[in-house]
């Protein structure tokens, strides 16, 4: 596994974090202590008027509370009068009591009991400039009730800024299901990591502005979690193998990519070009006669290989012995890329998935020749990278694009692991989800590569670096990453709407120059 930030951490997952983090040497107490500490910055930054401030903290009787503690002593000389609120009685928790006790020593913090001097706390949050919430973070379950309730409600309607610690008290920090009463922040201070909650549209109008809070935790602790993880450019140089310097062209791998019916040569000639230019030793492109005669004198460092057509200008069946042969010697294989979908190519296909141990990348047509019966991947003898957009994604997975866009992460997550193959579903923040669970969410791209031939230099550049030995999780990581970069170069340069998938290819070298510098 590539060791990156997670996006998001459930609330189990974070507890885990929290318990490696004590394993580390960062303690509990001292989490409590540095979660005070960076939510205290975040609030001088977000409410500068602070000085000449009423602050009301509201307190649960968990960490949760303990966190409200720990800021009303670190807020102590900035602000006017901090009065903390116990919600649902004093602190209960080990933690909490003792970072009461200290708060508790400090003369100029007014503490009062929601449930038993409920019209004060009503009359304090009302003249309140700003009200934090500490009532409930991870540790909510069910519905607000008790005294927490009229509490939320009046902060609610209250004229003042309103932040919430770690999870706006109320809501669900996994699935960011909401009680009847909930904290509508302006802002919400995530603390170590954002919870699944926070990424949810539905949660936004309840948890405003979300800030993401580094309260310590050791990176190992962050890292080593199953999550969905984040894939950025700072992340591709340890990714880039160096080349070593006594290296012949043999060392570097030979690519076959199968591309290309007639009318479809500028998918193949991309994909072939975007190849050459991510290093591969041998590119070969086979294609229909009439692709290779057409593209054959743009291709001057690629071999050709030119494969019998039908009379409708499909790759014919024919074929199959010349590239299983060709197949055979090569280091991987793209196979798709404007290829066509009729039963010629739909037989080839099939058998060359079927038989070949070779490492495949398939896209496209690819992809649509084996929808007729996707189970053929999980017994394929290669490692397969497939590399749908949704709507193709939508003909070998059985869920329609719209259930599909609902949950990226968690449909190809799904299927990679059902048939075992490693799958790109492409897109806006594309997804690599990995046989064994892991998936990374792409942070590169713009909505400029959305056009045709983009897909194709992305097929082609996975399959570069696949032949060149990297593994296929690298080799799918490195270049969907590097992909996006190139388009956001390139928009930058000539604009989203000016953008042509040939331009992308042109800024491979570009930037492959910049991450061999970086390494
Ligand atoms: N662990 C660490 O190292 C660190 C943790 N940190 C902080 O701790 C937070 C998690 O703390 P936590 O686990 O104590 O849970 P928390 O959210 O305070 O609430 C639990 C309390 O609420 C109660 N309760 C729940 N639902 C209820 C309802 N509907 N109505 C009424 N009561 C209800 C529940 O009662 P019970 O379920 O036990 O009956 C229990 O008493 C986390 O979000 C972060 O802010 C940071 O300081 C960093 C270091
Ligand atoms: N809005 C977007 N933001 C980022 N990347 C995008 C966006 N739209 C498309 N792309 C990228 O452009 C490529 C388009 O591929 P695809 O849909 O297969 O097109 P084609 O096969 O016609 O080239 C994919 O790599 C996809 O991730
Ligand atoms: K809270």
């Amino acid at each position: 596994m590539i060791n990156l930030q997670a996006k998001a951490l459930t609330i189990a997952q974070m507890k885990e974090a929290e318990a490696r983090s004590n394993e580390l040497g960062v303690s509990y107490a001292q989490l409590m202590e540095n979660a005070g500490s960076a939510c205290t910055a975040k609030i001088k930054e977000l409410f500068p008027k602070l000085s000449t401030s009423s602050v009301v903290i509201l307190c649960g009787k968990g960490n949760n509370g303990g966190d409200g503690l720990v800021i009303a002593r670190k807020l102590e000389n900035s602000a006017a009068d901090i009065t903390c609120i116990f919600c649902c009685g004093e602190p209960g928790t080990e933690l909490s009591q003792k970072v009461y006790q200290q708060a508790a020593a400090i003369s100029s913090i007014q503490f009062l009991d929601a449930k038993k001097e409920p019209m004060l706390c009503h009359f304090c949050l009302n003249q309140a400039d700003l009200i934090i919430d500490c009532i409930f973070g991870t540790g909510f379950h069910g519905e607000v009730q008790g005294s927490a309730q009229p509490m939320i409600g009046t902060a609610n309607k209250a004229d003042a800024v309103r932040i919430a610690v770690d999870i706006p008290s109320g809501m669900n920090g996994d699935d960011g299901s909401c009680s009847i009463s909930v904290f509508r922040a302006d802002h919400t201070l995530a603390l170590g990591a954002l919870k699944p909650a926070h990424l949810l549209e539905d949660t936004q109008s309840v948890c405003g502005k979300i800030h993401t809070l580094d309260i310590g935790m050791p990176s190992e602790a962050l890292e080593d979690s199953s999550s969905v993880k984040l894939l950025k450019w700072e992340n591709l140089p340890a990714l880039l193998p160096k080349r070593d310097p006594n290296a012949n062209k043999g060392d570097f791998g030979k690519l076959l990519i199968l591309a290309g019916r007639s009318g479809m040569g500028g998918a193949a000639m991309m994909a072939t070009l975007s190849a050459l230019r991510c290093g591969c030793g041998l590119t070969t492109l086979a294609a229909a006669s009439s692709v290779i005669n057409a593209c054959f004198p743009h291709l001057m460092e690629a071999v050709t290989l030119s494969l019998a057509e039908t009379k409708d200008g499909a790759v014919s069946s024919e074929s199959l012995t010349l590239l299983s042969e060709h197949l055979s010697s090569s280091t991987a294989a793209v196979i798709g890329c404007g290829l066509g979908h009729d039963e010629h190519t739909e037989k080839l296909v099939r058998s060359l998935v079927k038989e070949t141990q070779t490492p495949l990348v398939i896209d496209a047509d690819g992809i649509n020749c084996l929808a007729g019966d996707i189970n053929i991947v999980q017994t394929a003898k290669a490692p397969i990278i497939l590399t749908p957009h949704p709507k193709e994604f939508s003909r070998i997975c059985g869920k329609s694009v719209a259930e599909i866009e609902a949950d990226r992460e968690q449909a190809a997550s799904q299927f990679a692991q059902q048939y075992s193959v490693h799958l790109v579903l492409k897109g806006h923040a594309t997804v690599i989800a990995l046989p064994d669970g892991t998936v990374y969410q792409n942070t590169t791209g713009n909505a400029g590569m959305a056009k045709g031939g983009s897909g194709d230099v992305l097929a082609g550049m996975i399959g570069s670096f696949l032949a060149q030995g990297i593994a296929s999780e690298k080799a799918a990581c490195l270049a969907v990453c590097l992909h996006g970069a190139c388009g956001d170069r390139c928009a930058q340069r000539l604009s989203e709407y000016g953008i042509l998938a040939r331009d992308l290819i042109q800024e491979i070298p570009l930037l492959l120059r910049e991450l061999e510098q970086n390494r």
